[in-house]
Protein backbone atom coordinates (compact mmCIF):
# COMPACT_ATOMS: atom_id res chain seq x y z
CA UNK A 1 0.00 0.00 0.00
CA UNK A 2 1.09 3.49 -0.67
CA UNK A 3 -0.02 6.98 0.19
CA UNK A 4 -1.71 9.05 -2.40
CA UNK A 5 0.05 12.26 -1.54
CA UNK A 6 3.05 10.08 -2.37
CA UNK A 7 2.39 9.07 -5.09
CA UNK A 8 0.76 12.81 -6.58
CA UNK A 9 4.33 13.83 -6.12
CA UNK A 10 5.29 16.18 -9.62
CA UNK A 11 1.73 16.35 -10.18
CA UNK A 12 -0.09 20.14 -11.13
CA UNK A 13 -2.27 20.23 -8.48
CA UNK A 14 -5.13 22.86 -8.61
CA UNK A 15 -7.35 22.07 -5.61
CA UNK A 16 -7.67 19.05 -3.15
CA UNK A 17 -11.20 18.18 -1.31
CA UNK A 18 -10.69 16.10 1.44
CA UNK A 19 -7.34 14.26 2.08
CA UNK A 20 -4.89 12.70 0.24
CA UNK A 21 -3.58 10.75 3.26
CA UNK A 22 -5.07 7.73 1.91
CA UNK A 23 -3.75 3.99 1.51
CA UNK A 24 -3.85 3.05 -2.34
CA UNK A 25 -3.40 -0.10 -3.91
CA UNK A 26 -3.64 0.66 -7.61
CA UNK A 27 -4.50 3.65 -9.97
CA UNK A 28 -7.25 3.08 -12.10
CA UNK A 29 -8.50 5.14 -14.98
CA UNK A 30 -11.60 2.86 -15.79
CA UNK A 31 -14.33 3.03 -13.72
CA UNK A 32 -15.14 -0.82 -13.80
CA UNK A 33 -12.07 -1.43 -11.79
CA UNK A 34 -12.48 0.61 -9.13
CA UNK A 35 -12.39 -0.77 -5.74
CA UNK A 36 -12.38 0.47 -2.12
CA UNK A 37 -8.72 0.64 -1.92
CA UNK A 38 -8.49 2.39 -5.89
CA UNK A 39 -7.43 5.84 -6.75
CA UNK A 40 -9.68 6.41 -10.35
CA UNK A 41 -8.76 8.98 -12.76
CA UNK A 42 -11.24 10.53 -14.57
CA UNK A 43 -9.71 10.97 -18.21
CA UNK A 44 -11.52 12.51 -21.14
CA UNK A 45 -11.29 10.37 -24.00
CA UNK A 46 -12.12 10.10 -27.60
CA UNK A 47 -15.28 8.52 -27.65
CA UNK A 48 -16.93 9.02 -23.38
CA UNK A 49 -15.51 11.70 -20.57
CA UNK A 50 -14.32 9.52 -17.91
CA UNK A 51 -15.51 12.14 -15.46
CA UNK A 52 -19.37 10.65 -16.20
CA UNK A 53 -18.27 7.66 -14.27
CA UNK A 54 -17.10 9.14 -11.47
CA UNK A 55 -20.18 8.47 -9.79
CA UNK A 56 -20.11 4.59 -10.71
CA UNK A 57 -15.81 4.19 -9.37
CA UNK A 58 -17.99 5.56 -6.02
CA UNK A 59 -20.42 2.80 -5.95
CA UNK A 60 -17.71 0.81 -6.20
CA UNK A 61 -16.38 1.20 -3.27
CA UNK A 62 -13.39 4.13 -4.55
CA UNK A 63 -12.99 6.97 -2.30
CA UNK A 64 -10.04 9.02 -4.39
CA UNK A 65 -10.55 10.58 -7.41
CA UNK A 66 -8.35 12.97 -9.33
CA UNK A 67 -10.60 14.55 -11.85
CA UNK A 68 -9.66 17.92 -14.55
CA UNK A 69 -13.69 19.19 -12.82
CA UNK A 70 -14.92 18.19 -9.92
CA UNK A 71 -18.80 17.18 -9.81
CA UNK A 72 -21.26 19.71 -9.04
CA UNK A 73 -22.22 17.06 -6.80
CA UNK A 74 -19.55 15.66 -4.27
CA UNK A 75 -20.46 12.80 -1.84
CA UNK A 76 -19.56 12.50 1.69
CA UNK A 77 -16.37 10.99 3.15
CA UNK A 78 -14.86 11.34 -1.20
CA UNK A 79 -11.39 12.85 -1.87
CA UNK A 80 -11.42 14.84 -4.65
CA UNK A 81 -8.00 15.89 -6.68
CA UNK A 82 -8.53 18.31 -9.45
CA UNK A 83 -5.84 18.29 -12.07
CA UNK A 84 -4.92 20.71 -14.56
CA UNK A 85 -4.59 17.72 -16.69
CA UNK A 86 -5.57 14.28 -16.06
CA UNK A 87 -3.38 12.32 -18.49
CA UNK A 88 -0.67 13.56 -17.53
CA UNK A 89 -1.48 13.06 -13.58
CA UNK A 90 -2.04 9.58 -14.60
CA UNK A 91 1.42 9.18 -16.05
CA UNK A 92 3.15 10.96 -13.02
CA UNK A 93 1.22 8.89 -10.50
CA UNK A 94 1.86 6.02 -12.46
CA UNK A 95 5.85 7.13 -12.53
CA UNK A 96 5.94 7.20 -9.00
CA UNK A 97 3.73 4.02 -7.55
CA UNK A 98 5.98 1.91 -9.11
CA UNK A 99 9.17 3.59 -7.81
CA UNK A 100 10.30 5.19 -11.18
CA UNK A 101 11.50 1.92 -12.80
CA UNK A 102 12.52 3.87 -15.94
CA UNK A 103 15.29 5.30 -13.33
CA UNK A 104 16.81 1.75 -12.67
CA UNK A 105 17.47 0.06 -16.13
CA UNK A 106 18.55 1.46 -19.02
CA UNK A 107 15.64 2.81 -20.85
CA UNK A 108 15.88 3.05 -25.37
CA UNK A 109 12.60 4.63 -26.35
CA UNK A 110 12.12 4.57 -30.64
CA UNK A 111 9.55 6.78 -32.42
CA UNK A 112 8.98 7.32 -36.47
CA UNK A 113 6.74 6.18 -38.56
CA UNK A 114 7.83 3.16 -39.70
CA UNK A 115 11.08 0.91 -38.70
CA UNK A 116 9.93 0.82 -34.44
CA UNK A 117 9.16 -2.91 -34.81
CA UNK A 118 12.01 -3.66 -36.00
CA UNK A 119 14.60 -1.76 -34.63
CA UNK A 120 13.25 -2.43 -30.98
CA UNK A 121 13.06 -6.01 -31.52
CA UNK A 122 16.84 -6.22 -33.09
CA UNK A 123 18.16 -4.11 -29.94
CA UNK A 124 16.33 -7.01 -27.82
CA UNK A 125 18.38 -9.76 -29.65
CA UNK A 126 21.43 -7.41 -29.75
CA UNK A 127 21.67 -7.29 -26.27
CA UNK A 128 20.35 -10.41 -25.46
CA UNK A 129 22.93 -11.86 -27.27
CA UNK A 130 25.72 -9.67 -26.45
CA UNK A 131 25.41 -11.34 -22.69
CA UNK A 132 22.24 -9.02 -20.94
CA UNK A 133 18.84 -9.69 -19.63
CA UNK A 134 16.85 -7.19 -21.30
CA UNK A 135 12.80 -6.04 -22.09
CA UNK A 136 10.98 -5.55 -25.13
CA UNK A 137 7.83 -3.50 -25.23
CA UNK A 138 6.32 -3.57 -29.03
CA UNK A 139 3.84 -4.14 -31.21
CA UNK A 140 4.12 -7.52 -31.88
CA UNK A 141 5.24 -8.90 -28.39
CA UNK A 142 6.34 -7.54 -24.98
CA UNK A 143 9.65 -9.62 -23.54
CA UNK A 144 10.94 -9.81 -19.94
CA UNK A 145 13.94 -11.62 -21.07
CA UNK A 146 12.55 -14.16 -22.89
CA UNK A 147 9.34 -14.65 -21.63
CA UNK A 148 6.42 -13.41 -23.52
CA UNK A 149 3.54 -10.87 -22.26
CA UNK A 150 1.27 -10.35 -24.90
CA UNK A 151 0.46 -6.41 -26.59
CA UNK A 152 -2.30 -4.85 -27.34
CA UNK A 153 -0.87 -1.45 -28.18
CA UNK A 154 1.98 -0.43 -29.68
CA UNK A 155 2.99 1.77 -26.87
CA UNK A 156 0.96 0.59 -23.82
CA UNK A 157 -1.46 2.66 -21.36
CA UNK A 158 1.09 4.78 -18.35
CA UNK A 159 -0.19 2.60 -15.84
CA UNK A 160 0.67 -0.77 -17.55
CA UNK A 161 4.02 0.30 -18.87
CA UNK A 162 5.08 1.59 -15.74
CA UNK A 163 3.60 -2.22 -14.55
CA UNK A 164 6.01 -3.92 -17.25
CA UNK A 165 9.35 -1.71 -16.44
CA UNK A 166 8.92 -2.64 -12.67
CA UNK A 167 8.79 -5.66 -13.15
CA UNK A 168 11.62 -6.17 -15.94
CA UNK A 169 13.95 -4.34 -12.77
CA UNK A 170 12.49 -6.50 -10.39
CA UNK A 171 13.34 -9.91 -12.75
CA UNK A 172 16.81 -8.47 -13.32
CA UNK A 173 16.23 -6.62 -17.20
CA UNK A 174 19.50 -4.25 -17.82
CA UNK A 175 17.85 -2.30 -20.68
CA UNK A 176 14.09 -2.02 -21.88
CA UNK A 177 13.75 -1.05 -25.43
CA UNK A 178 10.24 0.35 -26.56
CA UNK A 179 8.44 1.89 -29.14
CA UNK A 180 7.54 4.86 -28.92
CA UNK A 181 4.09 5.44 -30.66
CA UNK A 182 2.44 8.79 -31.70
CA UNK A 183 -0.30 8.28 -29.93
CA UNK A 184 1.54 7.60 -26.89
CA UNK A 185 3.50 10.74 -26.60
CA UNK A 186 0.04 12.34 -27.52
CA UNK A 187 -1.55 10.60 -24.42
CA UNK A 188 1.00 11.35 -22.14
CA UNK A 189 2.00 7.25 -21.88
CA UNK A 190 5.36 8.25 -21.56
CA UNK A 191 5.15 11.45 -19.87
CA UNK A 192 8.01 11.06 -16.29
CA UNK A 193 10.03 7.92 -17.91
CA UNK A 194 13.48 8.66 -18.04
CA UNK A 195 14.75 7.58 -21.44
CA UNK A 196 18.45 7.22 -21.38
CA UNK A 197 18.21 7.46 -25.43
CA UNK A 198 15.84 8.56 -27.75
CA UNK A 199 15.78 7.13 -31.26
CA UNK A 200 13.79 8.51 -34.46
CA UNK A 201 13.45 6.27 -37.50
CA UNK A 202 11.45 8.60 -40.32
CA UNK A 203 8.37 10.39 -40.73
CA UNK A 204 6.00 10.07 -43.63
CA UNK A 205 2.21 10.64 -44.01
CA UNK A 206 0.28 8.22 -41.23
CA UNK A 207 -2.50 8.28 -38.69
CA UNK A 208 -3.91 11.59 -40.07
CA UNK A 209 -7.32 10.31 -38.48
CA UNK A 210 -5.98 10.99 -35.48
CA UNK A 211 -3.05 14.03 -36.05
CA UNK A 212 -5.47 16.18 -37.96
CA UNK A 213 -2.40 17.39 -39.69
CA UNK A 214 0.89 16.47 -40.84
CA UNK A 215 2.71 19.37 -39.49
CA UNK A 216 0.53 18.35 -35.81
CA UNK A 217 1.99 14.12 -36.27
CA UNK A 218 5.86 16.19 -36.59
CA UNK A 219 5.07 18.27 -33.45
CA UNK A 220 3.65 15.34 -31.54
CA UNK A 221 6.95 13.37 -32.47
CA UNK A 222 9.04 16.08 -31.67
CA UNK A 223 7.71 16.64 -28.01
CA UNK A 224 9.46 13.28 -27.60
CA UNK A 225 12.82 14.71 -28.06
CA UNK A 226 12.09 18.30 -26.62
CA UNK A 227 11.22 16.23 -23.35
CA UNK A 228 14.55 13.81 -22.96
CA UNK A 229 17.15 14.93 -20.22
CA UNK A 230 20.20 16.84 -20.48
CA UNK A 231 22.15 13.49 -19.37
CA UNK A 232 20.22 11.23 -22.59
CA UNK A 233 21.19 11.16 -26.22
CA UNK A 234 18.66 11.83 -28.91
CA UNK A 235 19.75 10.17 -32.07
CA UNK A 236 17.72 11.24 -35.42
CA UNK A 237 18.48 10.19 -38.75
CA UNK A 238 19.58 13.07 -41.22
CA UNK A 239 18.49 11.33 -44.48
CA UNK A 240 15.04 12.30 -43.32
CA UNK A 241 13.19 15.49 -44.50
CA UNK A 242 12.47 16.22 -40.91
CA UNK A 243 15.18 14.41 -39.02
CA UNK A 244 17.22 17.27 -37.97
CA UNK A 245 14.06 19.45 -37.06
CA UNK A 246 13.39 16.32 -34.15
CA UNK A 247 16.10 17.32 -32.70
CA UNK A 248 15.85 21.37 -32.91
CA UNK A 249 14.87 22.01 -29.43
CA UNK A 250 16.15 19.00 -27.37
CA UNK A 251 18.01 19.32 -23.92
CA UNK A 252 19.52 15.65 -24.61
CA UNK A 253 22.79 15.36 -26.33
CA UNK A 254 22.49 14.84 -29.83
CA UNK A 255 23.70 12.73 -32.14
CA UNK A 256 22.88 11.83 -36.13
CA UNK A 257 23.15 8.85 -38.92
CA UNK A 258 22.78 9.05 -42.54
CA UNK A 259 23.30 7.31 -45.51
CA UNK A 260 23.36 10.15 -47.83
CA UNK A 261 25.49 12.63 -45.61
CA UNK A 262 28.12 14.04 -42.85
CA UNK A 263 26.79 12.60 -39.73
CA UNK A 264 28.28 11.02 -36.40
CA UNK A 265 27.12 7.14 -37.35
CA UNK A 266 27.32 6.32 -41.35
CA UNK A 267 26.37 3.77 -43.69
CA UNK A 268 26.80 2.49 -47.53
CA UNK A 269 25.07 -0.21 -48.60
CA UNK A 270 28.07 -2.23 -51.09
CA UNK A 271 25.22 -4.77 -51.93
CA UNK A 272 21.06 -5.32 -51.57
CA UNK A 273 20.14 -8.91 -52.89
CA UNK A 274 17.39 -10.96 -51.49
CA UNK A 275 20.08 -12.43 -49.64
CA UNK A 276 20.70 -9.74 -47.92
CA UNK A 277 22.88 -6.79 -47.31
CA UNK A 278 26.21 -5.96 -47.29
CA UNK A 279 27.17 -2.51 -45.43
CA UNK A 280 30.28 -0.57 -44.61
CA UNK A 281 29.18 0.29 -40.87
CA UNK A 282 31.15 3.54 -40.03
CA UNK A 283 34.29 1.89 -41.45
CA UNK A 284 34.02 -1.69 -41.31
CA UNK A 285 31.81 -4.06 -43.61
CA UNK A 286 28.71 -5.50 -42.24
CA UNK A 287 26.90 -8.85 -43.66
CA UNK A 288 23.16 -9.19 -42.90
CA UNK A 289 20.64 -11.24 -43.71
CA UNK A 290 17.95 -8.50 -43.42
CA UNK A 291 16.73 -7.50 -46.81
CA UNK A 292 16.28 -3.93 -48.29
CA UNK A 293 17.77 -0.67 -48.16
CA UNK A 294 14.97 0.67 -45.39
CA UNK A 295 16.74 -2.17 -42.90
CA UNK A 296 19.89 -0.34 -43.75
CA UNK A 297 18.74 2.64 -41.77
CA UNK A 298 17.56 0.26 -39.07
CA UNK A 299 20.80 -1.56 -38.69
CA UNK A 300 22.74 1.85 -38.02
CA UNK A 301 20.10 2.97 -36.08
CA UNK A 302 20.58 -0.25 -34.08
CA UNK A 303 24.77 0.15 -34.45
CA UNK A 304 24.55 3.79 -33.24
CA UNK A 305 22.65 2.86 -29.89
CA UNK A 306 24.66 0.29 -29.15
CA UNK A 307 27.61 2.22 -29.49
CA UNK A 308 26.24 4.93 -27.59
CA UNK A 309 25.83 2.63 -24.93
CA UNK A 310 28.82 2.23 -25.10
CA UNK A 311 29.28 -1.65 -25.89
CA UNK A 312 32.09 -3.03 -27.78
CA UNK A 313 32.06 -1.88 -31.35
CA UNK A 314 33.38 -5.47 -32.80
CA UNK A 315 31.28 -7.76 -30.72
CA UNK A 316 28.33 -5.48 -31.89
CA UNK A 317 29.20 -5.85 -35.41
CA UNK A 318 29.94 -9.53 -34.81
CA UNK A 319 26.75 -10.74 -32.79
CA UNK A 320 24.26 -8.03 -35.56
CA UNK A 321 25.18 -10.22 -38.58
CA UNK A 322 23.71 -12.21 -37.09
CA UNK A 323 20.63 -11.08 -36.99
CA UNK A 324 17.31 -12.58 -38.45
CA UNK A 325 14.63 -10.95 -39.73
CA UNK A 326 12.11 -9.58 -37.46
CA UNK A 327 8.65 -11.88 -37.90
CA UNK A 328 6.13 -10.23 -40.30
CA UNK A 329 8.72 -7.96 -41.36
CA UNK A 330 10.05 -8.45 -45.01
CA UNK A 331 10.15 -12.03 -43.66
CA UNK A 332 12.09 -14.27 -46.34
CA UNK A 333 12.00 -18.07 -47.31
CA UNK A 334 12.26 -20.18 -50.44
CA UNK A 335 11.44 -23.18 -51.89
CA UNK A 336 14.18 -26.07 -52.83
CA UNK A 337 13.29 -25.04 -56.62
CA UNK A 338 13.82 -21.19 -56.27
CA UNK A 339 10.79 -19.80 -55.15
CA UNK A 340 10.98 -16.83 -53.18
CA UNK A 341 8.41 -15.77 -50.66
CA UNK A 342 8.50 -12.41 -48.38
CA UNK A 343 5.72 -12.18 -45.66
CA UNK A 344 4.96 -8.55 -44.95
CA UNK A 345 2.70 -6.73 -42.40
CA UNK A 346 2.05 -3.78 -45.17
CA UNK A 347 -1.26 -3.13 -44.60
CA UNK A 348 -1.79 0.27 -45.69
CA UNK A 349 -1.59 1.89 -49.39
CA UNK A 350 1.57 3.43 -48.53
CA UNK A 351 3.40 0.34 -47.28
CA UNK A 352 2.92 -2.05 -49.76
CA UNK A 353 3.92 0.50 -52.39
CA UNK A 354 7.34 0.79 -50.19
CA UNK A 355 7.43 -3.32 -50.05
CA UNK A 356 7.19 -3.59 -53.89
CA UNK A 357 9.50 -0.65 -54.32
CA UNK A 358 12.06 -2.45 -52.61
CA UNK A 359 11.06 -5.94 -54.36
CA UNK A 360 11.67 -4.29 -57.77
CA UNK A 361 14.77 -2.43 -56.52
CA UNK A 362 16.68 -5.81 -56.17
CA UNK A 363 15.16 -8.23 -58.78
CA UNK A 364 17.01 -8.24 -62.02
CA UNK A 365 13.96 -8.23 -64.52
CA UNK A 366 13.70 -11.96 -65.68
CA UNK A 367 11.28 -12.68 -62.26
CA UNK A 368 7.66 -12.59 -62.02
CA UNK A 369 6.56 -10.36 -59.08
CA UNK A 370 3.34 -11.73 -57.34
CA UNK A 371 1.52 -10.19 -55.03
CA UNK A 372 -0.80 -11.69 -52.42
CA UNK A 373 -2.97 -8.64 -50.77
CA UNK A 374 -6.46 -8.46 -48.82
CA UNK A 375 -7.61 -5.48 -46.77
CA UNK A 376 -9.22 -6.19 -43.07
CA UNK A 377 -12.61 -5.68 -42.63
CA UNK A 378 -14.30 -3.15 -39.93
CA UNK A 379 -11.38 -0.83 -40.97
CA UNK A 380 -10.94 2.05 -43.32
CA UNK A 381 -12.49 1.31 -46.66
CA UNK A 382 -10.75 4.09 -48.47
CA UNK A 383 -7.64 2.20 -48.66
CA UNK A 384 -9.18 -1.27 -50.09
CA UNK A 385 -9.26 0.38 -53.89
CA UNK A 386 -6.17 2.11 -53.87
CA UNK A 387 -4.09 -1.64 -52.29
CA UNK A 388 -5.45 -3.20 -55.24
CA UNK A 389 -4.38 -0.39 -57.79
CA UNK A 390 -0.52 -0.22 -56.06
CA UNK A 391 -0.29 -4.00 -55.92
CA UNK A 392 -1.49 -4.25 -59.78
CA UNK A 393 0.78 -1.20 -61.04
CA UNK A 394 3.67 -2.86 -59.19
CA UNK A 395 3.71 -6.53 -59.45
CA UNK A 396 3.40 -8.97 -62.38
CA UNK A 397 0.68 -11.14 -60.84
CA UNK A 398 -2.45 -9.90 -58.15
CA UNK A 399 -4.25 -12.09 -56.23
CA UNK A 400 -6.92 -10.46 -54.69
CA UNK A 401 -7.99 -12.16 -51.13
CA UNK A 402 -9.10 -11.87 -47.56
CA UNK A 403 -7.18 -10.48 -45.02
CA UNK A 404 -9.06 -10.60 -41.47
CA UNK A 405 -12.64 -9.96 -42.85
CA UNK A 406 -14.18 -9.47 -39.61
CA UNK A 407 -17.74 -8.89 -38.79
CA UNK A 408 -17.99 -7.64 -42.95
CA UNK A 409 -18.36 -10.08 -46.44
CA UNK A 410 -15.02 -11.12 -47.71
CA UNK A 411 -16.50 -10.93 -51.24
CA UNK A 412 -17.63 -7.47 -50.45
CA UNK A 413 -14.10 -6.20 -49.47
CA UNK A 414 -12.52 -7.94 -52.20
CA UNK A 415 -15.04 -6.61 -54.87
CA UNK A 416 -14.38 -3.25 -52.93
CA UNK A 417 -10.51 -3.93 -53.68
CA UNK A 418 -11.06 -4.34 -57.27
CA UNK A 419 -12.66 -1.28 -58.35
CA UNK A 420 -8.99 -0.32 -57.89
CA UNK A 421 -7.89 -2.40 -60.53
CA UNK A 422 -7.90 -0.05 -63.65
CA UNK A 423 -8.78 -1.86 -67.41
CA UNK A 424 -5.17 -2.75 -68.60
CA UNK A 425 -4.58 -4.72 -65.00
CA UNK A 426 -7.71 -7.00 -65.22
CA UNK A 427 -5.57 -9.32 -67.10
CA UNK A 428 -2.78 -9.66 -64.12
CA UNK A 429 -5.62 -9.90 -61.59
CA UNK A 430 -6.96 -12.79 -59.65
CA UNK A 431 -9.07 -13.25 -56.56
CA UNK A 432 -9.36 -16.01 -54.39
CA UNK A 433 -11.70 -15.11 -51.33
CA UNK A 434 -10.04 -18.21 -49.55
CA UNK A 435 -6.37 -16.52 -48.30
CA UNK A 436 -4.84 -20.36 -47.81
CA UNK A 437 -5.85 -20.59 -51.73
CA UNK A 438 -5.29 -17.49 -52.33
CA UNK A 439 -0.99 -18.52 -51.35
CA UNK A 440 -1.26 -22.01 -52.69
CA UNK A 441 -2.43 -20.45 -56.27
CA UNK A 442 0.62 -18.39 -56.40
CA UNK A 443 3.03 -20.44 -55.87
CA UNK A 444 1.66 -23.15 -58.03
CA UNK A 445 1.99 -20.60 -60.88
CA UNK A 446 5.32 -19.25 -59.83
CA UNK A 447 8.65 -20.25 -61.93
CA UNK A 448 11.75 -20.29 -59.93
CA UNK A 449 13.26 -17.29 -59.17
CA UNK A 450 9.65 -15.89 -59.22
CA UNK A 451 8.71 -13.79 -56.32
CA UNK A 452 5.82 -13.94 -54.13
CA UNK A 453 5.09 -11.08 -51.78
CA UNK A 454 2.25 -11.75 -49.13
CA UNK A 455 1.08 -8.63 -48.01
CA UNK A 456 -0.90 -7.64 -44.87
CA UNK A 457 -1.09 -9.54 -42.59
CA UNK A 458 2.92 -10.07 -41.20
CA UNK A 459 3.50 -11.38 -38.15
CA UNK A 460 -0.37 -12.22 -36.86
CA UNK A 461 -0.66 -15.94 -36.34
CA UNK A 462 -5.12 -16.08 -36.55
CA UNK A 463 -7.81 -14.74 -39.66
CA UNK A 464 -10.28 -13.20 -37.31
CA UNK A 465 -13.85 -14.24 -39.01
CA UNK A 466 -16.83 -13.15 -37.71
CA UNK A 467 -15.74 -12.30 -34.31
CA UNK A 468 -13.59 -16.02 -34.44
CA UNK A 469 -10.22 -16.03 -34.50
CA UNK A 470 -8.76 -19.11 -36.50
CA UNK A 471 -5.38 -20.21 -36.58
CA UNK A 472 -3.90 -18.53 -39.57
CA UNK A 473 -0.28 -17.73 -40.34
CA UNK A 474 1.18 -16.64 -43.38
CA UNK A 475 4.51 -17.64 -43.21
CA UNK A 476 3.49 -20.90 -41.68
CA UNK A 477 1.04 -21.85 -44.64
CA UNK A 478 3.78 -20.64 -47.50
CA UNK A 479 6.68 -23.07 -45.59
CA UNK A 480 4.09 -25.98 -45.50
CA UNK A 481 3.01 -25.54 -49.37
CA UNK A 482 6.52 -24.96 -49.67
CA UNK A 483 7.37 -28.39 -48.41
CA UNK A 484 4.18 -30.14 -50.35
CA UNK A 485 5.61 -28.67 -53.61
CA UNK A 486 9.51 -29.79 -52.63
CA UNK A 487 8.11 -33.46 -52.32
C1 LIG B 1 -7.51 6.54 -30.19
C2 LIG B 1 -6.88 5.99 -28.96
O1 LIG B 1 -5.69 5.96 -28.84
N1 LIG B 1 -7.72 5.54 -28.00
C3 LIG B 1 -7.23 5.09 -26.72
C4 LIG B 1 -8.01 5.83 -25.67
O2 LIG B 1 -9.35 5.48 -25.86
P1 LIG B 1 -10.51 6.53 -25.82
O3 LIG B 1 -9.98 7.92 -25.71
O4 LIG B 1 -11.47 6.21 -26.91
O5 LIG B 1 -11.22 6.13 -24.46
P2 LIG B 1 -12.76 6.27 -24.16
O6 LIG B 1 -13.45 5.00 -24.47
O7 LIG B 1 -13.27 7.55 -24.74
O8 LIG B 1 -12.77 6.39 -22.56
C5 LIG B 1 -12.28 7.53 -21.86
C6 LIG B 1 -11.98 7.12 -20.45
O9 LIG B 1 -13.19 6.71 -19.81
C7 LIG B 1 -12.97 5.50 -19.16
N2 LIG B 1 -14.24 4.77 -19.01
C8 LIG B 1 -14.97 4.34 -20.06
C9 LIG B 1 -16.11 3.61 -19.89
C10 LIG B 1 -16.53 3.29 -18.60
O10 LIG B 1 -17.55 2.61 -18.36
N3 LIG B 1 -15.80 3.74 -17.57
C11 LIG B 1 -14.67 4.47 -17.72
O11 LIG B 1 -14.03 4.83 -16.73
C12 LIG B 1 -11.97 4.77 -20.03
O12 LIG B 1 -11.28 3.76 -19.33
C13 LIG B 1 -11.04 5.92 -20.39
O13 LIG B 1 -10.07 6.14 -19.39
O14 LIG B 1 -7.59 5.41 -24.40
C14 LIG B 1 -7.76 3.99 -24.16
C15 LIG B 1 -7.32 3.69 -22.74
O15 LIG B 1 -5.95 4.01 -22.58
C16 LIG B 1 -6.94 3.19 -25.18
O16 LIG B 1 -7.12 1.81 -24.98
C17 LIG B 1 -7.43 3.58 -26.55
O17 LIG B 1 -6.67 2.89 -27.51
C18 LIG B 1 -7.44 2.32 -28.55
C19 LIG B 1 -7.94 0.93 -28.16
C20 LIG B 1 -6.61 2.24 -29.82
O18 LIG B 1 -6.96 1.55 -30.75
N4 LIG B 1 -5.53 2.97 -29.91
C21 LIG B 1 -4.67 2.96 -31.07
C22 LIG B 1 -5.11 3.97 -32.13
C23 LIG B 1 -3.26 3.28 -30.60
O19 LIG B 1 -3.04 3.78 -29.50
N5 LIG B 1 -2.30 2.95 -31.44
C24 LIG B 1 -0.91 3.22 -31.18
C25 LIG B 1 0.01 2.84 -32.32
C26 LIG B 1 -0.54 2.93 -33.67
C27 LIG B 1 0.51 2.58 -34.73
O20 LIG B 1 1.66 3.08 -34.63
O21 LIG B 1 0.15 1.84 -35.66
C28 LIG B 1 -0.41 2.37 -30.03
O22 LIG B 1 0.48 2.84 -29.30
O23 LIG B 1 -0.84 1.21 -29.94
N1 LIG C 1 13.29 2.20 -41.59
C1 LIG C 1 12.23 1.90 -42.36
N2 LIG C 1 11.81 2.74 -43.34
C2 LIG C 1 10.75 2.45 -44.12
N3 LIG C 1 10.04 1.30 -44.03
C3 LIG C 1 10.39 0.43 -43.07
C4 LIG C 1 11.50 0.68 -42.19
N4 LIG C 1 11.62 -0.37 -41.36
C5 LIG C 1 10.64 -1.23 -41.67
N5 LIG C 1 9.90 -0.79 -42.71
C6 LIG C 1 8.72 -1.42 -43.35
O1 LIG C 1 7.61 -0.72 -42.77
C7 LIG C 1 6.63 -1.58 -42.20
C8 LIG C 1 6.53 -1.42 -40.70
O2 LIG C 1 7.76 -1.80 -40.07
P1 LIG C 1 7.81 -1.85 -38.49
O3 LIG C 1 6.76 -2.77 -38.03
O4 LIG C 1 9.20 -2.09 -38.07
O5 LIG C 1 7.38 -0.35 -38.17
P2 LIG C 1 6.64 0.29 -36.92
O6 LIG C 1 7.18 1.67 -36.83
O7 LIG C 1 6.79 -0.54 -35.74
O8 LIG C 1 5.11 0.33 -37.35
P3 LIG C 1 3.76 0.36 -36.41
O9 LIG C 1 3.27 1.76 -36.52
O10 LIG C 1 2.85 -0.63 -37.09
O11 LIG C 1 4.12 -0.03 -35.03
C9 LIG C 1 7.04 -2.97 -42.62
O12 LIG C 1 6.23 -3.25 -43.71
C10 LIG C 1 8.53 -2.90 -42.97
O13 LIG C 1 8.83 -3.76 -44.03
N1 LIG D 1 -3.52 -3.12 -35.83
C1 LIG D 1 -4.05 -2.69 -37.12
C2 LIG D 1 -3.42 -3.53 -38.19
C3 LIG D 1 -4.31 -4.25 -39.17
C4 LIG D 1 -3.63 -5.32 -39.98
C5 LIG D 1 -4.46 -6.03 -40.99
N2 LIG D 1 -4.04 -7.39 -41.03
C6 LIG D 1 -5.95 -5.94 -40.73
O1 LIG D 1 -6.47 -6.81 -40.05
O2 LIG D 1 -6.59 -5.00 -41.21
C7 LIG D 1 -5.57 -2.76 -37.09
O3 LIG D 1 -6.11 -3.59 -36.36
O4 LIG D 1 -6.18 -1.95 -37.75
MG1 LIG E 1 5.38 -1.22 -34.37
Amino acid sequence: MQQLRDILYGVNLIQVIGSTDVAIEAIVFDSRKATANTVFVAIKGFTVDGHNYISKAIELGCTSIICEAIPTETSEGVNYIQVKDSHQALALMANNFYDEPSKKLTLVGITGTNGKTTCTTLLHKLFTQLGYKVGLLSTVVNKIGDKEIPSTHTTPDAVGLNALLAQMVEEGCTHCFMEVSSHAIHQHRTTGLDFKVGGFTNITHDHLDYHKTFKEYINVKKSFFDHLSKEAFAITNLDDKNGAVMLQNTKAKKLSYSLKSVSDFKAKVLENQFTGLVLNMNGTELWSRLIGDFNAYNLLLVYAIAITLEEDELEVLTQLSTLESVDGRFQYTKSESGIIAIVDYAHTPDALANVLGTINNIRTKNETVFTVVGCGGDRDKTKRPLMAGIACENSDKVVITSDNPRTENPETIIEEMMTGVEGQHYKKTLSITNRKEAIKTAISMAQPNDIILIAGKGHETYQEINGVKHDFDDMAITKELFKKLDK
